[in-house]
């Protein structure tokens, strides 16, 4: 059952000639894991905001189970996109003033939920994390940071996780503890997953790989 569709979507930025992004369609499977690679610049980042409502196309749409995201307004996107979409980037962007903890929590309580306390325990327990839960993020490694980035973006089930880069800031034991995790939320909860990568060795372990070019989708496995 596809999750996502998105129908020719395309991207154009103000003062640019070319589309960023250039008549680009595609669906994901519930429960998929999918890798999404090609040159830098070539509309990566692009496509991810798109598919998780953080940007709006210039053309095309987006679906996420029966919604269509671009139809909604700002305020409601704000809200389906935290509910429904995780996000992950490569420089973590944690609330630097809030502990490991609340800034895990933090979609959930602006959502006006409290996350039950045994959830939280486990969930930082499955990071690897747990002992850090009142830490701030400056006290933390790139790799502990990455975990409560990830934590924030699982807490919520949300339908989908995007991921830009995961790993980019990361060594090579770290970068494969973080996909780990990934691949487990995926395994496991079958959370469904969308991972942009620079990594042979990280897009190898997806179960798809799709590959964009000069904005463009090619052909992918
Ligand atoms: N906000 C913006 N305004 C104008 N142009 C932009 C903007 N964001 C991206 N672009 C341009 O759109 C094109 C695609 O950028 P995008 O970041 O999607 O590529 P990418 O494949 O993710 O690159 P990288 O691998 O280097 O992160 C590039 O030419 C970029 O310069």
């Amino acid at each position: 059952m596809a999750i996502l569709t998105a129908d020719h979507l395309t991207k154009k930025y103000p003062g640019e000639d070319a589309p960023a992004l250039d008549d680009v369609s595609l669906s994901i499977e519930a429960g998929e894991f999918l890798a999404i690679v090609g040159p830098s610049g070539s509309g990566k980042s692009t496509l991810l905001h798109l598919l998780g409502g953080v940007d709006r196309p210039t053309s095309g749409s987006v679906q996420l189970y029966d919604t269509d995201i671009y139809k909604l307004n700002e305020t409601q996107l704000a809200i389906f996109r935290r509910r429904q979409v995780g996000l992950i980037y490569q420089f973590y962007n944690l609330m630097p003033e809030l502990t490991v903890a609340e800034n895990i929590t933090l979609p959930t309580e602006l959502d006006g939920k409290t996350v039950p306390a045994a959830i939280l325990d486990e969930l930082l327990g499955t990071l690897g994390i747990r002992e850090k839960r009142g830490a701030l993020p400056s006290q933390l490694s790139g790799g502990q940071q990455q975990r409560v980035a990830i934590g924030r973006a699982l807490i919520g089930q949300p339908a989908i996780v995007l991921a830009d880069e995961p790993t980019g800031k990361l060594d090579q034991r770290n970068s494969q503890e973080i996909m780990d995790l990934l691949h487990q939320a995926n395994a496991k909860s079958g959370q469904t997953i969308v991972v942009i990568t620079h990594d042979p060795a990280i897009a190898a372990q997806a179960g798809r790989v799709i590959t964009i070019e000069d904005g463009r989708l090619k052909e992918g496995r």
